[in-house]
């Protein structure tokens, strides 16, 4: 089964809590998800493969570690995956980005595909599917699941936060896939919203409704 990390330093939890205040705005929403996004990276890249090159410094010469020549790709879910884009590539920024278009019907929470576009050399890459919300995990699991069918061997998922019942969901339908939090909440809502949550992710990114 794939494993769920909780990413909990201080300054992810700090940044969160205001994330999810309702007073939060806009402006304010997309810099701190944009910074929690670049925080989580720095974790998420922590078994990225060094491989050892020879430079001169000013007083030597010496055998040094650079990351090896590692393909990634970054795959936000659209909308809400677009704000946790820059944090990441600000650390990485040699990744390939490809989008998958999904929406939730509001009916029927059951994931709506729209849009694809991936880097041509899928199976080379190791991808991260990146998603503030995992609520049913309908949305992540239908990306995952079109990635796959295209070619990918390699996924992890990252979320902000994320409902036992989307953890669930991941692990019944793509048990090897790792997903990454800053904090797993308590349950669904009637509506498919995670409680507490933070609310709609992609409307408090993008100022809709
Ligand atoms: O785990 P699930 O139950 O599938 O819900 C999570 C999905 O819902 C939200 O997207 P939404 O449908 O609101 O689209 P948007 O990003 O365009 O607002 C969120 O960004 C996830 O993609
Ligand atoms: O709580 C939720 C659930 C789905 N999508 C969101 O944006 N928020
Ligand atoms: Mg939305």
């Amino acid at each position: 089964m794939g494993n769920v990390l909780v990413l909990d330093h201080p300054l992810i939890q700090h940044k969160l809590t205001h994330i999810r205040d309702v007073g939060t705005g806009t402006k304010e929403f997309r810099e701190l998800v944009d910074e929690v996004a670049g925080l989580m990276a720095f974790e998420i890249t922590r078994d990225l493969p060094l491989e050892e090159v020879t430079i001169q410094t000013p007083v030597a010469e010496a055998r040094m570690k650079v990351i090896a020549g590692k393909k990634l790709g970054l795959v936000p879910i659209l909308r809400a995956g677009l704000g946790m884009v820059d944090g990441i590539l600000k650390l990485i920024p040699a990744a390939k980005v490809g989008h998958v278009g999904l929406y939730r019907d509001p009916e029927t929470l059951l994931p709506v595909e729209y849009y694809v576009k991936l880097p041509s050399d899928v199976e080379e890459r190791d991808f991260i599917v990146i998603d503030p919300m995992l609520a049913t995990g309908g949305s992540a699991a239908a990306a995952i699941t079109s990635l796959k069918s295209r070619g990918a061997k390699s996924i992890k998922l990252m979320c902000l936060v994320a409902a036992p019942e989307g953890i669930e969901l991941i692990h019944k339908d793509h048990p090897e896939v790792d997903i990454y939090l800053a904090a797993l909440d308590e349950k669904l809502n009637d509506h498919g919203y995670i409680v507490p949550g933070l609310g709609d992710a992609g409307d408090r990114l993008f100022g809709t409704k």
